[in-house]
C-alpha cells in the first residue's frame, strides 16, 4: 500500500477547503472494459476541514489507460451518480458522459477517468432522491437542494486533485463544462492545456436538468464534440 502525506498538492489555502492529511492507494487492478484495458487504482483520503477541524474520509477511483507522461493526458473527474451510472436514468446526463468519457481516452490511447464518491452533487443518494421527489413537483436542481437544507452544490474536488498530484501529472486536456471543477483543478498548479466539451445529445427528458445547469450554475456549452455510442 503507497501512501504520501500532507502537501501534495500546492494549495491557495483561502480558495481550498478541505486541507489533505493523509492520501493512500488502497488498491491496484487491472480493468479490462468494453472499451479498453484501463488500470483501476482506488484512493482513500483524509482531510480536515479548515473551518471547524473535523476529520473526513472521501474515496476515489482512477482509471488510468496508456503512459501519462507522454503529453498531456485526457482527465475526466466524474462525480458518482448512481441513477444515471448504473441504472441509465434520463434525469440527468450523466451515464452518457461517463461513456463519452470512457470512449475518448480509448480513443486517443491515453487518460484517466477519476470516479469520485460524491454522489448527488455531495448530498447522498438519499437526499438526492428526496430533492427528486421536489423536482417532480416543479423545482429545479438547485432549488430542490436548498428546501432539504443543502447547498447547491456541496462537492469539493480536492481528493481528485490530489490524486492527480499524487500521480505527478502536471499538464491535463481537462474534459468538463463545469467551471468549478477548471477552477479546482488550476488553483492546484496543474495546467489544463485544453479544455474538452463534455455535452453529449440531451434526451428531452433531461433538458431542464441541463438548462438549469447552464443557467444557474454557469455550465459551458458548445456544439457536442461527439455522439454517444448505445
Ligand atoms: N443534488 C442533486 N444532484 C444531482 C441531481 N442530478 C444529478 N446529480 C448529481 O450531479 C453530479 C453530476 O454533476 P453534473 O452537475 O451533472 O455535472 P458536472 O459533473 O458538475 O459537470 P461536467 O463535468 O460538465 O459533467 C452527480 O453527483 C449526480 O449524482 C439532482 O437533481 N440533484
Ligand atoms: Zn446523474
Amino acid at each position: 500500500m503507497k501512501t504520501s502525506t500532507r502537501g501534495s498538492a500546492p494549495s491557495i489555502a483561502k480558495e481550498i477547503r478541505l486541507s489533505l492529511i493523509e492520501l493512500k492507494q488502497i488498491a491496484q487492478v487491472k480493468f479490462p472494459t468494453r472499451w479498453t484495458d484501463f488500470h483501476l487504482l482506488a484512493f482513500e483520503g483524509t482531510y480536515t476541514s479548515p473551518y471547524n477541524k473535523e476529520k473526513c474520509v472521501q474515496t476515489a477511483l482512477a482509471l488510468i489507460a496508456g503512459n501519462l507522461y507522454r503529453d498531456a493526458p485526457v482527465v475526466r473527474i466524474h462525480s458518482q451518480c448512481a441513477t444515471g451510472d448504473v441504472f441509465h436514468s434520463l434525469r440527468c446526463d450523466c451515464h452518457d458522459q461517463l461513456h463519452l468519457a470512457l470512449r475518448t481516452i480509448a480513443e486517443l490511447g491515453t487518460g484517466i477517468l477519476l470516479y469520485e464518491h460524491q454522489e448527488g452533487r455531495g448530498i447522498g443518494l438519499m437526499e438526492k432522491l428526496k430533492a427528486y421527489e421536489l423536482q417532480d413537483q416543479g423545482f429545479d436542481t438547485i432549488e430542490a437542494n436548498l428546501r432539504l437544507g443543502h447547498a447547491i452544490d456541496h462537492r469539493d474536488y480536492q481528493l481528485p486533485v490530489d490524486i492527480l498530484c499524487s500521480l505527478n501529472i502536471r499538464r491535463v486536456r481537462l474534459m468538463t463544462n463545469n467551471p468549478e471543477k477548471i477552477r479546482a483543478v488550476t488553483l492546484s498548479g496543474i495546467h489544463i492545456v485544453e479544455r474538452l466539451n463534455a455535452e453529449v445529445p440531451i434526451d428531452p427528458r433531461c433538458a431542464d436538468y441541463v438548462a438549469t445547469k447552464r443557467e444557474k450554475l454557469g455550465h459551458l456549452s458548445t456544439q457536442p464534440t461527439a455522439s454517444v455510442i448505445n
